[in-house]
C-alpha cells in the first residue's frame, strides 16, 4: 500500500461515491415543527448522532417496507432524550438496524423521519462492513481496550490497515454529508456518540466552522502509551479537538486524553472554575467527566411488570437453597467471562462447603460483531464451564449455568432481582452499566416480599463504573484467586453489611441516571459554545489536520495592500521585531540569525525614516554578538530591561534599583527542581532567573512548574520581584512598575 500524506485523506474520502440515496432538502426542512428542521422559536434542536439509529426492525409483511420498526429503548442514544429540554426537538442521525439495511430508500428515510425523528445514513454494504467490522471492531475497539496488534494473528486485533482507515473516514464523511443536508449550524447542538464517529468532528468543523459540537466517548481512552501506537493518532486527536466539548466516563480516561494531547500535540490544559479546558488555536475545548447512568423510568417499568415478577419467583424457586451469583455480558474479548469461570472453579476448590450450593448463572448477550475472536470467546467459556461442571457438578446441581439464547429484558430483570450477588470481571470496559441495573432491580422488585433490600457486587477494577461504586468488592480480574476470594467474601457477608453497601449504591445510581448525565452534558455543551458568535473563525490545515482558528471580533488580518501604502506615507517609523518565533522560526536548531536576516535588517535600518529594534527575552551579550554586523539596529534585551539604540550607543537599564539579592533565595529553589526534573534547566539572566521545562516529560514538567511557582511565590513574598509562568517556563523578574521601555517614547 503506498503511503499517503495526511492531507489527501479527506480528498480521498471525497473521491468515493457519495451516499447513493439523498434526502431532498425540501423534505428535510419541510415543516417548522419537524425534527428535520431547526426550531425557529423554542429551544434549539438537539441532533444526536450515533453509529446506529435507536431503532429495532423486524420483518412484517403487513408493515410499510415489509418491516416493523420500534424504538430501541435500551440504547443510550434514545435514553439520553430524557435529560434534554422537554420542548427541544430531537433528531437522531445514524445507520439503519442491520435487518433493515437492504430497504434503504428515500421513501424509507422520509418514513423514519416522520415517525421516529430518525434520519438514516445509508452506507453501501461493503463500505459499512469495512468501516464497522474492519476498522472499528477489529482495530479501534481492541486498541482502545489495550490490546495491541503485535502480530497479524493477535487474537481479535488486526494491524493498522490504511485502506480500512479510509473506509472509516468515508463512513464518517457520509455522516457529515447527511448532517449537511439538515443542519442549522448556528442553532442546532450536535452530540456525537462513541468511537465509531471519532473523525466526524473534523468533517463537520470543516463545513461549519461555528457548529456546536459535543462528543462523548463511551469506550475507554487508553494510556497515551497505547494511543500513540496508532499510525493516525494525530488525525484522531485533532478530530476530537474539533469538538467543543469532549466527554469521558472517568477521570482516568480524561487524564489519558489530556496526556496524549500534551505528549503528541504539545497542548497544555488548564482547570478553571472546575472546568478543564484545552486551548486549541484560539478555541477552548472543554473536557467533561461524567459516567452515563441508567434509564430509571424504563428499568422501573420492566421490573414492575407482572411478567418479570412471575419469572423472579420461578428463578428463586429453581435455585432455592442455592447461593445464586449472576453475570451478564456481551460476547466480547474483554468481558473476562473465562476468568470469571476460573474464579468460580477456584471458589469451589477452596470452599468445599459451597459445592452443591454456589451457582453462577452467566447470561451472554448475542455477539455484536463477527470474527474469530468472538467464536474463541464463546468456545473458551463453554470449555471452562464444561470442565467445572464435570468436576463439581452432581445430579441436579450445575455450578455454572450458561444462558446463550436470546433473553428478554423481563427475564434478565428477574435474574438480577433474584441473584444475591452480581459478578463483573471484565478486563476492560468503558463503563459497564450491569452493576447499576442489578442494584435497581434488587431494590425495586417486590416479587420476593418486602424484606429490607440488599445486594453485593464483585467488580473488576478495570471497568469505568468501578470508581462510582465504592461499596463493591473490587477485584483484579486477572487474579483467579482474588476473584474466588471476592466471591467467597460476597457469599459470607452479613445481611446488615449487604444492606449498607446496597443502600449506598442505590442512592448513587438512582440520582445519577441517564437523564442526569444528558442534562449535565447538554448544559456544558451550551456553556462551551457560548462564545461562538463573538469570535471570527478561519479554517486552516489540510485533510484530517484541518482546524479552525478563532480570533477576537476586532482582529483584522494584515494585508499587504493595507500595509504598503501606510508604510510609504509614514515619515517616522518605529519597527519592533520580536526575535524567537518571529524573526527566527521556533523550530530552528541554530538560533543565531542567518545572513539573510542580517541583510534584511540592515536594509531596513538604512532608511532614515526607520527606527528598528530587536526585542527579545535573551541576554544582551548574546544579542550584541549576533547582531554585531547591524550597526544601526537597536536592541531591547531581557524583555527591555536593557536597551541600546545602536551598536555604538551604551546599554541603558530601565531605571530600577539593581538589587538582585533575591537571586540568592530563588536560585537554590530552582536548582532543587532542576535536579528532581530530568531535562529541565535554569537560564541565568542579569535581571532574571528562568526555569525551563520544555525538554522534560510534559506532564511531570508542568506539574513541577506549578509546584515551583507556588514555592517561589512563598519564599519571595517580600522581595521586589514577580514570579510568572509562561510556556514551559517559570520566571522571576524584578517588579516592573517603573520599568518602561525607553524606546516607547518614540511611538
Ligand atoms: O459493539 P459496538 O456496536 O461497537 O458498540 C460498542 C459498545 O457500545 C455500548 O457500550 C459502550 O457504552 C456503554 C454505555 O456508555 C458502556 O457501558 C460500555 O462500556 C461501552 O463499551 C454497548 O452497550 C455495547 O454493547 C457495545 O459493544
Amino acid at each position: 500500500m503506498p503511503s499517503l500524506s495526511c492531507h489527501n485523506l479527506l480528498d480521498l474520502a471525497e473521491e468515493l461515491p457519495p451516499s447513493p440515496l439523498r434526502l431532498p432538502r425540501v423534505m428535510a426542512g419541510a415543516s417548522p415543527s419537524s425534527p428535520a428542521s431547526p426550531s425557529p422559536a423554542g429551544p434549539p434542536r438537539r441532533v444526536i448522532v450515533s453509529h446506529r439509529l435507536p431503532l429495532r426492525a423486524s420483518p412484517d409483511p403487513a408493515a410499510p417496507f415489509g418491516l416493523r420498526f420500534t424504538v430501541d429503548a435500551g440504547t443510550v442514544a434514545y435514553q439520553l432524550r430524557s435529560g434534554l429540554p422537554a420542548s427541544a426537538p430531537v433528531l437522531h442521525v445514524g445507520t439503519l438496524p442491520p435487518a433493515a439495511a437492504e430497504a434503504a430508500s428515500d421513501e424509507l428515510a422520509s418514513y423514519l423521519l416522520a415517525h421516529f425523528s430518525c434520519l438514516p445514513v445509508f452506507l453501501p454494504a461493503d463500505l459499512h462492513g469495512k468501516f464497522y467490522h474492519g476498522f472499528c471492531k477489529h482495530y479501534m475497539w481492541p486498541l482502545l481496550h489495550y490490546l495491541l496488534p503485535l502480530t497479524p494473528s493477535t487474537l481479535g486485533g488486526l494491524p493498522f490497515d490504511r485502506a480500512l482507515y479510509h473506509s472509516f473516514l468515508s463512513a464518517n464523511r457520509a455522516f457529515a454529508d447527511r448532517l449537511t443536508e439538515v443542519l442549522a449550524p448556528d442553532d442546532d447542538f450536535v452530540w456525537i456518540q462513541d468511537y465509531h464517529l471519532l473523525a466526524l468532528p473534523t468533517f463537520l468543523r470543516k463545513r461549519f466552522p461555528r457548529a456546536r459540537v459535543g462528543f462523548f466517548l463511551h469506550s475507554p481512552f487508553p494510556s497515551s502509551e497505547i494511543f500513540r501506537t496508532i499510525p493516525v493518532r494525530d488525525d484522531l486527536l485533532r478530530a476530537l479537538l474539533n469538538a467543543d466539548l469532549v466527554g469521558f466516563h472517568t477521570f482516568d480516561y480524561a487524564r489519558h486524553f489530556l496526556s496524549a494531547c500534551s505528549r503528541l500535540l504539545g497542548l497544555d490544559y488548564q482547570s478553571k472554575r472546575g472546568y478543564i479546558g484545552i486551548e486549541y488555536y484560539g478555541r477552548t475545548v472543554t473536557v467533561k467527566i461524567l459516567p452515563v447512568g441508567i434509564d430509571m423510568g424504563q428499568l422501573r417499568s420492566v421490573v414492575s411488570a407482572p411478567e418479570t415478577a412471575d419469572v423472579v419467583r420461578q428463578v428463586a424457586d429453581a435455585y432455592k437453597g442455592r447461593r445464586l451469583m449472576l453475570g451478564v455480558d456481551d460476547v466480547d474479548l474483554f468481558k473476562g467471562i473465562g476468568l470469571k469461570f476460573l474464579g468460580m472453579e477456584q471458589l469451589l476448590v477452596e470452599n468445599p462447603e459451597l459445592r452443591g450450593k454456589a451457582v453462577l448463572v452467566q447470561i451472554t448477550n448475542p455477539a455484536r460483531s463477527e470474527g474469530r475472536d468472538v467464536q474463541e470467546v464463546q468456545d473458551e467459556a463453554r470449555a471452562i464451564s464444561a470442565r467445572v461442571n464435570e468436576r463439581f457438578g452432581t445430579p441436579g446441581y450445575t455450578p455454572i449455568v450458561m444462558i446463550s439464547r436470546p433473553v428478554s429484558e423481563y427475564e434478565k430483570a428477574a435474574y438480577y432481582a433474584a441473584a444475591e450477588c452480581c459478578v463483573v470481571s471484565a478486563v476492560r470496559d468503558g463503563l459497564n452499566r450491569i452493576p447499576y441495573i442489578y442494584t435497581v432491580c434488587r431494590q425495586e422488585s417486590t416479587a420476593l416480599g418486602d424484606a429490607p433490600k440488599r445486594s453485593v457486587i464483585v467488580l473488576s477494577e478495570f471497568v469505568g463504573c468501578s470508581p462510582s461504586l465504592s461499596g463493591a468488592i473490587r477485584v483484579n480480574p486477572w487474579s483467579v484467586e482474588s476473584v474466588a476470594e471476592a466471591m467467597s467474601s460476597a457469599l459470607r457477608m452479613s445481611d446488615g453489611e449487604q444492606r449498607l453497601r446496597h443502600e449506598k449504591h442505590y442512592k448513587y445510581v438512582s440520582t445519577h441516571d441517564v437523564a442526569y448525565w444528558a442534562r449535565s452534558f447538554d448544559q456544558d455543551l451550551q456553556r462551551a459554545c457560548k462564545d461562538h458568535f463573538s469570535r471570527r473563525h478561519w479554517g486552516i490545515g489540510f485533510g484530517m489536520s484541518f482546524k479552525v482558528v478563532a480570533l477576537g471580533p476586532n482582529f483584522r488580518r494584515l494585508s499587504v495592500e493595507h500595509i504598503v501604502p501606510s508604510f510609504r506615507k509614514t515619515e517616522n517609523r518605529l519597527i519592533l521585531l520580536d526575535y524567537d518565533g518571529t524573526v527566527m522560526p521556533e523550530s530552528s536548531i541554530d538560533k543565531a540569525p542567518s545572513s539573510e536576516v542580517i541583510s534584511v535588517l540592515n536594509r531596513l535600518c538604512e532608511d532614515p525614516k526607520n527606527r528598528v529594534f530587536i526585542v527579545s527575552g535573551r541576554g544582551k551579550d548574546e544579542l550584541s554578538k549576533w547582531f554585531a554586523p547591524c550597526e544601526k539596529l537597536g536592541i531591547a534585551a531581557e524583555h527591555g530591561y536593557f536597551t541600546r539604540w545602536s551598536k555604538e550607543s551604551p546599554w541603558e537599564t530601565c531605571g530600577l534599583v539593581a538589587d538582585f539579592d533575591w537571586k540568592k533565595t530563588a536560585e537554590p529553589v530552582m536548582r532543587l527542581y532542576t535536579e528532581a526534573t530530568d531535562g529541565s534547566y535554569i537560564e541565568h539572566k542579569e535581571s532574571a532567573l528562568v526555569w525551563h521545562h520544555d525538554e522534560a516529560d510534559p506532564d511531570f514538567g508542568s506539574c513541577q512548574a506549578k509546584e515551583l511557582l507556588d514555592h517561589l511565590e512563598s519564599v519571595l513574598a517580600n522581595e521586589p520581584v514577580v514570579v510568572k509562568r509562561g510556556q514551559h517556563i517559570v520566571e522571576v523578574n524584578p517588579q516592573v512598575s517603573a520599568c518602561k521601555l525607553s524606546i516607547a517614547v518614540l511611538v
